[in-house]
């Protein structure tokens, strides 16, 4: 039995590549309305229209066959056949640009010159249409020497008429396979350009000057104040409205999983089973699975500036204050991807090509508040940071949230400065990204954007989290007080003993037995905490807490200062192991990780310190 043809899909980035592979193959492969969004190659199935199967691979975007990032790379690598443990690709797609010709055809150009059978995609038909550009794609075909084929990835038109092409060349008994002409592969940029330009031109039929609505949006989105201004309106929305749409519909959750404890303990007699399952499983899971909502309402926001194309206009603003700290603007994608989870923020660096630039990036990139330090933050100010308005319309609470997120990302400017003129010195590189077209988000790729997020979120609820509460929650749970003992059930556990000892170290910054408690857990993640505490709770009042009374709890066993000084240990502390496992991968050794993890426990005690000392001197 042969192997199924190899084919990849190949082109600049952001021209649809990963939208065509899975209007192709049925996959749910992150698109984005900005470059860089693919660093690693994926794969798929399609069928021809004649039944045959071909294996499809989703590439990461390049603008040349000289790669200048380790993404490029992989791509290069790909279609050149010299990937390790990949064969050559039987055929090439090379998606372009329809809208952006003459830049996406210089690679195309090259990529066509190598040989292999190629089709190409003449992708976002539909942008070129509405910025009034008439292109003739039996002209471009034969300007080119291959098939061309308009597409429209997002609204699945031209696939057919693409696989037929692609069933055409394909062909498993082709004996012969083109030698690369080393023509384009030779040739110099600037006359590579020049030959993409006049082959542009020939193909264009018509270009009306459409309307420029786009540039009249950018005038105010890259304005150096007002765009400023408007990139701070965005930010201080979306957590308004993390704090006001999300608090109805957590309660929601929380009184089910109330009501699930409650029947439980109705039905199942008073054991430690009962126990595990109410004051372990269901208080420690349900403490954290209530903030979904909230979690969702962010990224929301964070999709719909990602599709819109705001997010590199963001990153554009943004640049200056990040050269002046020594960070390259192509850091910003990543640092913003890594407010979802430092994880995929760590590989999206791929794009980064210096290496010290890079390195730079991946050790600030934790510092940038990720979703599992939301149920943390939620929990703590909503239950010690009184719902006032200080303006109408503006909550204190969110107003604080905000204050957090933006204590991350200044902590992460300066300690990016000082490494950059420590252990990573070097200059650092300017801006070089395309702006992509303003598009309205599509429903369709928000609702999979969320629901792949919920899906993570709540597995990590299932496995992680329940493990370590269950885990928690026996070592809090034995070995049990005597009958009458004035200890409590907490204090006399091996948890509670182990907190106990512990605890003089955080003395010092404000840090309570019950923090200690929550913390230990949650090294291995952040949400942890809240369910421990959930469990701690639980188990203390000998299972008179419920999820919905878990912020009483805290405001009258907590003190202001005590709060502040927990929150500021979260802005800062390394504790994931995720992160921790993909630095060390992406730098190839435990160095880097060993160092980021001390640094970031040393910032950790500092700031919360700080804040706990600071907020006693002022009387809090
Ligand atoms: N209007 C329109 N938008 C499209 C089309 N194809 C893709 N898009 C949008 O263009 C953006 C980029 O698409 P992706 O598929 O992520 O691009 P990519 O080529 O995989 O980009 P990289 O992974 O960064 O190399 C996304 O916002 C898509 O929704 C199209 O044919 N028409
Ligand atoms: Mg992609």
């Amino acid at each position: 039995m042969t192997a199924a043809p190899l084919v990849a899909l190949v082109g600049n980035p952001n021209a649809g590549k990963s939208a065509l592979f899975n209007a192709l193959t049925g996959a749910r492969q992150k698109v984005g309305n900005y470059p860089g969004v693919t660093v690693e190659r994926h794969s798929g199935k399609l069928t021809l229209p004649d039944g045959r199967i071909v294996d499809l691979v989703d590439l990461p975007g390049a603008y040349s066959l000289e790669p200048s990032s380790p993404d490029e790379r992989v791509t290069r690598d790909v279609v050149t056949g010299t990937q390790t443990g990949e064969r050559l690709p039987d055929a090439l797609v090379v998606v372009v640009d329809a809208s952006n010709l003459d830049n996406h055809l210089r690679f195309a150009l090259q990529l066509i010159a190598l040989g292999l059978p190629v089709v190409v995609a003449l992708n976002m038909f539909d942008l070129a249409e509405r910025d009034g550009l008439t292109l003739d794609p039996l002209k471009l075909s034969a300007e080119l020497g291959v098939p061309v084929v308009p597409t429209v990835a997002v609204r699945r038109r031209g696939l057919d008429e693409l696989k037929i092409l692609l069933g055409g060349i394909v062909d498993a008994d082709a004996a012969i396979r083109l030698r690369p002409s080393n023509h384009a592969i030779g040739e110099d940029i600037v006359t590579l350009q020049r030959r993409a330009r006049k082959i542009a031109q020939a193909a264009t039929v018509e270009e009306a000057p459409a309307r420029r609505w786009g540039n009249a949006l950018d005038s105010v989105a890259l304005h150096p104040v007002l765009g400023v201004l408007l990139l701070f309106v965005i930010l201080f929305v979306m957590f308004q409205a993390v704090f006001f749409a999300g608090a109805a519909p957590a309660e929601a959750i929380a009184s089910v999983f109330d009501a699930v404890s409650g029947l439980v303990k109705d039905v199942m007699p008073d054991s430690v089973l009962r126990s595990l399952i109410t004051d372990g499983i269901i208080a420690g899971v349900g403490a954290v699975v209530k903030f979904l909502p909230q979690i969702l309402i962010m990224f929301l926001f964070i999709l719909v500036l990602e599709a819109s194309g705001y997010m590199v206009r963001a990153a554009f603003l943004m640049d200056r204050v990040m050269a002046s700290v020594g960070l390259s603007g192509r850091a910003f994608i990543p640092l913003l991807s890594s407010f979802a989870c430092a994880v995929p923020g760590i590989m999206s660096t791929r794009t980064i090509d210096d290496e010290k630039d890079r390195l730079t990036t991946i050790l600030v990139a934790p510092l940038m508040t990720c979703s599992a330090r939301l149920p943390v933050y939620t929990l703590v100010i909503g239950a010690l940071i009184p719902n006032t308005k200080v303006l109408p319309f503006v909550g204190l609470q969110g107003l604080v949230m905000l204050g957090l997120y933006i204590m991350g990302v200044v902590g992460a400017f300066v300690v990016a400065f000082v490494l950059r003129r420590t252990v990573t010195k070097g200059a650092s590189s300017g801006f070089m990204m395309e702006m992509p077209k303003y598009q309205l988000p599509r429903v369709r790729d928000l609702a999979i954007g969320l629901w792949s997020r919920a899906e993570i979120f709540l597995k990590r609820a299932g496995t992680t989290i329940a493990f370590t509460t269950i885990v928690l929650w026996a070592l809090l749970s034995f070995p049990k007080p005597p009958e009458g003992s004035p200890v409590s059930p907490v204090n006399y556990s091996v948890a509670g003993r182990i907190a106990n000892t512990i605890e003089p170290a955080f003395r010092p910054i404000g840090f309570n037995r019950d923090i200690v408690l929550a913390l230990i857990p949650a090294m291995a993640a952040r949400e942890v905490a809240v369910a421990a505490l959930g469990t701690v709770y639980a188990i203390d009042t000998a299972g008179e807490q419920s999820e919905t009374k878990m912020a009483q709890t805290l405001h009258t066993r907590w003190s202001l200062p005590t709060a502040l000084a927990f929150l500021m240990w979260f802005v800062f502390a390394p504790q994931c192991i995720s992160t921790i496992a993909v630095t060390r991968r992406e730098t190839n050794g435990w160095k880097w990780p060993a160092f980021m993890v001390g640094y970031l426990f040393a910032l950790a005690y500092i700031a919360a310190g700080a804040a706990y000392w600071a907020a006693i001197g002022f009387g809090l």
